[in-house]
């Protein structure tokens, strides 16, 4: 199956595009009902000759429910069935994450807004001494209603990185804080028409107290190799989030044992790669001073997704559905496969991942090029679009890597052409619960698989000399 440009030449030369257009209009990609839509689904194949196809794929959201900007995902109908079965499989649940990274990342850009002026009595500390703030308990509660909305009579289970104990306690030892998280999940789900899921928007007058707990305390299932589960890392690299810096919202799905579909959320992590190097503040800065290249968008973070077995990932940037809907674009890896061109990605913190180690891998591939060391899953994100081609990650001994921390920039990657196993080679395993347990010494994410042979044969190399 291929894709016609609906509204340009394309369109208007393939009859089989056209016709369907009359017979059946779904937005297959963020426009609205009125015009504005980039693509439509052409029954020909490409081996059947339809003269004008562009070689672009499906969007993965385009056999789901009709994406115009407030309309309620889960109240209208489902799209007619134009799309191959395995192609719809998890389109619902896609689109519907989708959407709540988007909201969950709008929320944190708030949360994240008021900490940098207000200081860091906002950030509270774990038990294990990892921060949290009210953008993590909040992020969870909002997916946990939004999810449980969307999805009414199922069992809606969710593997998750707060707890409601850890909120009650710091609120119990440092003062009031279960209000700030109540008030950021009510300003969030009032946004729920924007992102088209009205049907998933709170009752009048907001959730309470009691809810807000719920909802948080709900995510408190451990997944496992039967079943569905959501996998949710509401604020990932939450050290880079209060800094200021780079940070995501992590949300996937397993099945089965198996990530079937990952949504990350990058909100200072700019669509265009040339805005990487500058401070997300600076762009703050730009915008208020030149309004209309905030319009561009450029300032802007963005939202990745991939569907198992699609052989594509795809890339918006943070806003309402309609207009970032409209804007996104399919992302691959990079096609370095020479050593001394290539970039690698590790933990700005070299307490999660050797520095050290890395380093002498490094040399003894040939990689040539500084590392680039971002805070959280973005490192997946910039694997899968192409800025990097390389991600280590060799934690201390004993560390238990949690699924959160990458089921969804995982499959990311490998939809956008990458390669990702653990250092002895093998697939990660989702299957066994909250932990990545069976992991052999460390993650090697790569763009492909020559330069992940190298890797994997360099660590074997060095390991017994390592002192990890
Ligand atoms: N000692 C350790 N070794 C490896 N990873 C660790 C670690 N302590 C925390 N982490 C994980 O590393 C994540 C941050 O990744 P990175 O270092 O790549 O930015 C943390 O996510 P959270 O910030 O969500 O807790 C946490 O899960
Ligand atoms: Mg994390």
């Amino acid at each position: 199956m291929h894709l016609c440009s609906l509204g340009g030449a394309a369109e208007l030369n393939c009859p089989a595009a056209a016709a369907r257009a009359r017979r059946t209009w779904w937005p297959g990609h963020g426009g609205s009902r009125g015009g504005g839509s980039r693509f439509l689904c052409c029954s020909r194949s490409l081996s059947e000759g339809c003269p004008s196809a562009p070689r672009l794929h499906p969007h993965p959201l385009g056999g789901a429910a009709p994406s115009g900007g407030g309309a309620s995902l889960v109240s209208l109908p489902r799209a007619p069935s134009y799309t191959e079965p395995a192609v719809a499989e998890y389109s619902k649940e896609l689109d519907v994450a989708v959407r709540v990274v988007q909201m969950a990342c709008s929320l944190c850009q708030g949360v994240q807004e008021a900490l940098l002026g207000r200081g860091a009595d906002q950030v509270k500390a774990k038990e294990d001494d990892s921060p949290v703030t009210v953008a993590d308990w909040s992020v969870q509660a909002a997916v946990s209603w939004l999810l449980a909305e969307s999805f009414p009579g199922e069992r809606v289970s969710i593997v998750a990185e707060e707890d409601v104990r850890s909120l009650l306690e710091e609120e119990e030892q440092t003062g009031p804080l279960l209000d700030s998280v109540v008030s950021a999940v009510n300003g969030c789900l009032r946004e729920a028409a924007a992102y088209g899921l009205t049907a998933a928007a709170p009752p009048e007058g907001g959730l309470g107290r009691r809810e807000v707990l719920e909802a948080i305390g709900r995510c408190n299932s451990v997944g496992g190799p039967e079943g569905r589960h959501w996998v949710l890392d509401p604020v990932d690299g939450t050290l880079g989030f209060v800094r200021g810096d780079q940070y995501a919202v992590a949300l996937a799905l397993i099945d089965g044992g198996e990530v079937v579909l990952g949504v990350l959320g990058c909100p200072n992590y700019p669509m265009r790669r040339e805005w990487l190097d500058y401070h997300h503040r600076y762009y703050r800065a730009a915008a208020r001073v030149a309004p209309a290249a905030a319009a561009g968008g450029w300032h802007r973070g963005c939202v990745m997704y991939a569907r198992r077995g699609a052989g594509e990932a795809w890339m918006q940037p943070l806003g309402p559905h309609r207009a970032a809907a409209a804007a996104a674009r399919p992302v691959r890896v990079s096609t370095v496969d020479d050593p001394a061109a290539a970039t690698f990605c590790e933990p700005v913190e070299k307490a999660n991942s050797s520095h050290a180690f890395a380093a002498g891998l490094a040399r003894s591939v040939g990689l040539r090029n500084r590392p680039l060391r971002v805070y959280s899953m973005v490192k997946y994100a910039a694997i899968a679009r192409g800025d990097a081609e390389i991600f280590m990650k060799f934690g201390r001994s004993g560390y238990r890597e949690k699924i959160w921390d990458h089921a969804a920039g995982v499959l990311i990657v490998q939809e956008a052409g990458g390669v990702v196993t653990d250092a002895g080679g093998r697939p990660l395993d989702f299957s066994r619960g909250i932990f990545l347990d069976g992991l052999d010494r460390g993650i090697v994410a790569c763009s492909g698989a020559s330069l992940h042979a190298k890797i994997i044969a360099a660590v074997d190399a060095s390991w017994d000399s390592s002192e990890l």
